[in-house]
């Protein structure tokens, strides 16, 4: 499994969010040697499928965010058939169930030793307490994340993926063990877009994040490499 990062630059997981294969081969090419793994996702799988993850892999290792969510036989099944792939992080979402995130853990057991990092996403973070709510959750991400949080671990999950926000609220819960990847991060003076829960680099960081997921305030940049360097550089120890 990818070790926990040695490096700041290693915390970094740019989300290459596109649907072109060429352009995340040149993203991923231009920014794996400043990063620890770039993050492939719905937009280019949906468009380009297998194929573009496997031209990314030798380049990088692949956090392949694919949000698994389904009945456990399918989700085992669709965890079964990515393991050739060799992501080194597969995304699945915990509200699918116990059940469910015990079928994909045991499904990814197949991969031995070269097994994905299975991280369950918990609240998204583009949901603010008001959009949460209207989905039937009462109480505010917070206590949702925490609750999913459980739930997961317990069934077998490696770590999760929340926000900035709920990452000191886990460690306090869980310590030290779980992995803790974290998206809706924004340096400061950098568009929020859809993120509702979000925080900077360097206070994800000391919140306990060992992971951060940033996306358009890399690739959105005019020099993406240097958007990266300079994030990093900003991170603490
Ligand atoms: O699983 C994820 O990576 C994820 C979970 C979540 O709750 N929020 C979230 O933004 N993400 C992903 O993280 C990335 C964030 O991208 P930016 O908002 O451009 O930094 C996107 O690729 C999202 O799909």
């Amino acid at each position: 499994m990818l070790p926990r990062p040695a490096r700041a630059a290693d915390r970094i997981i740019p989300a290459i969010d596109t649907s072109d294969p060429a352009r995340a081969m040149a993203l991923a090419h231009t920014l794996a040697p400043g990063c620890g793994a770039v993050k492939l996702g719905l937009e280019l799988f949906t468009a380009a499928g297998p194929e573009a993850v496997r031209q990314v892999a030798p380049l990088a290792p692949v956090f392949l965010d694919l949000k698994l969510h389904d009945i456990p036989n399918t989700v085992a099944g669709a965890v079964r058939s990515l393991l050739p792939l060799r992501p080194a992080m597969l995304t699945l979402h915990a509200a699918g169930g116990a059940a469910m995130v015990a079928a994909a853990r045991e499904a990814a057991e197949a991969a031995g030793a070269a097994r994905p990092i299975l991280l369950a996403v918990t609240v998204l973070t583009s949901l603010d307490a008001a959009a949460l709510s209207e989905t039937g959750v009462a109480g505010g991400p917070v206590q949702q994340v925490l609750r999913l949080a459980r739930l997961a671990l317990a069934a077998g999950a490696d770590g999760l993926v929340c926000s900035p926000r709920e990452v000191g609220p886990i460690r306090d819960a869980f310590g030290e063990a779980p992995l803790l990847v974290v998206p809706g991060v924004r340096p400061a003076g950098s568009a929020a877009g859809d993120q509702a829960r979000t925080a900077t680099p360097a206070e994800a960081v000391a919140a306990g994040a060992d992971w951060l997921v940033i996306g358009r305030p890399i690739t959105g940049a005019a020099d993406p490499v240097a958007a990266l360097a300079g994030i990093a550089a900003g991170l603490p120890g």
